[in-house]
C-alpha cells in the first residue's frame, strides 16, 4: 500500500522535537517535503514557503503545520486549496474565528482534517476518561506551570497578539478537561497577568464551571522554573483521581494506574491515518474557546518585563 506522502510546514521545536521522529517512526507516512523559514530538514526536499512546495516540490497527500499560530491560518487555506489532508497544531489558528472557518473549509473540500491537540493522546488520558464517566465530580483542579526559557527559548512569537503566552501550554490543560469531561465548560473569571513589555500573559487564573455547577480552577505560569508541574486533580464522591506529568501519570486514589505505552505524537499520527482511511475529521474547538472567553473575561495585571 502506498504510504501517506507528507509535507511539513514550519521545522522548528516541535517539529524537530516530535512530529519528525513520530513521522519517521511510523511507515504509513513518508515525510517527503518541508516548507521552512530556519534550519532546513535534513533527508528531504526544503522550500522557504508553502506555496513553492506545492508548485515545485514533489506531490503530497497531506501537510502537517507547526508554524506559530499567527498566520497559519492563510497557510492551512493554501493547502486545503490544493486538496491536501491536513494536521494543524495547537492552537489551530491565531482566532477563534479563524478555526471556526478552517472547519468550514475541511468540510467544504471534502478532505480530512486534525486539530492535534497532543495532550489529549497522553498515556493516561483514555483510563482517567474511563474511570470518570460513571463518577460523580465535584471539583477539578489545574495546575499548568513550565518555564518558557526551556520550551520557547528566543520565540518572540508567544509573547505577541495571537501568541496566548501562557495559554500556549495552558491550552493543553483545557484541551484534556473538556476531554474527560461530559458537560461544556464557562469561565466564569480569569485574572491575566501581562509582563509591561508582552503583548501576552506570563500568568493566569481562571474559574471555570459547568450546567452543574462544577467548581473548576486552574492556575497557569510560564515562569515556573525548572521542573515542570502538569498536573489535573479530579475529585469525585466515590475517590480522587490524579493526572501528572501532563497526562502520562494517572493515579486514583493515591495509586498508580497501568496506562499507555504510546507517546502522544505516535498516537496523534496513528489518528491523523485513521481519520484519511474513514474519510474523517477530529476539528474540535472547545479548548480555543475557553482561551478566548479567558481574554474576554480576563483582568489584566500588569507585571515586571519578561527577558528571554
Ligand atoms: N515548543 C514546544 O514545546 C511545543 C510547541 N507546540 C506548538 O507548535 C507550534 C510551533 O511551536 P514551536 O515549534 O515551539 O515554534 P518555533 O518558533 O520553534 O518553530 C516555528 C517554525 O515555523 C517556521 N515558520 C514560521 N512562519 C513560517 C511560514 N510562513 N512558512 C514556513 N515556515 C514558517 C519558523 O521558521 C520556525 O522554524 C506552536 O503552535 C506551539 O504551540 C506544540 C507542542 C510543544
Ligand atoms: O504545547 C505545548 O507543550 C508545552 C511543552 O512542550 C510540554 O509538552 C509547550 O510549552 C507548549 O507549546
Amino acid at each position: 500500500m502506498q504510504p501517506i506522502r507528507l509535507g511539513l510546514v514550519g521545522y522548528g521545536k516541535i517539529a524537530q522535537d516530535q512530529h519528525v521522529p513520530a513521522i519517521l517512526a511510523n511507515p504509513v507516512f513518508q515525510l517527503v517535503s518541508v516548507a521552512t523559514q530556519g534550519q532546513p530538514c535534513a533527508g528531504v526536499e526544503n522550500f522557504r514557503s508553502l506555496g513553492e512546495l506545492l508548485e515545485n516540490g514533489p506531490q503530497v497527500d497531506a501537510i502537517a503545520f507547526c508554524t506559530p499560530p499567527q498566520g497559519r491560518f492563510a497557510l492551512v487555506q493554501q493547502a486545503l486549496a490544493a486538496g491536501k489532508h491536513v494536521l494543524v497544531e495547537k492552537p489551530p489558528c491565531a482566532t477563534l474565528g479563524e478555526a471556526m472557518a478552517l472547519v468550514d473549509q475541511v468540510r467544504e473540500q471534502g478532505v480530512s482534517g486534525l486539530f492535534a491537540w497532543h495532550s489529549r493522546y497522553a498515556p493516561g488520558i483514555e483510563a482517567a476518561r474511563d474511570w470518570l464517566a460513571s463518577r460523580t465530580l465535584q471539583s477539578v483542579k489545574i495546575d499548568w506551570k513550565e518555564d518558557v526559557r526551556k520550551w520557547h527559548p528566543g520565540q518572540a512569537w508567544i509573547w505577541q497578539p495571537g501568541g496566548l503566552g501562557v495559554f500556549d501550554p495552558g491550552i493543553n490543560a483545557f484541551s484534556i478537561v473538556t476531554h474527560l469531561l461530559a458537560l461544556p465548560l464557562f469561565v466564569e473569571s480569569a485574572e491575566l497577568r501581562v509582563p509591561s513589555n508582552c503583548q501576552s500573559p506570563i500568568a493566569a487564573s481562571i474559574k471555570m464551571s459547568d450546567a452543574q455547577h462544577l467548581d473548576v480552577r486552574a492556575e497557569f505560569d510560564f515562569d515556573h522554573g525548572h521542573d515542570e508541574l502538569w498536573s489535573i486533580e479530579i475529585r469525585c464522591t466515590e475517590g480522587l483521581l490524579r493526572l501528572d506529568n501532563g497526562g502520562a501519570v494517572l493515579s486514583i486514589d493515591g495509586v498508580r494506574q497501568t496506562v499507555s505505552q504510546e507517546g502522544e505524537y505516535a498516537a496523534v499520527y496513528r489518528h491523523f491515518q485513521q481519520l484519511i482511511a474513514d474519510q474523517a475529521s477530529d476539528l474540535d474547538l472547545q479548548p480555543l474557546r475557553l482561551v478566548a472567553d479567558s481574554f474576554f473575561l480576563g483582568s489584566r495585571t500588569l507585571v515586571e518585563p519578561f527577558y528571554d
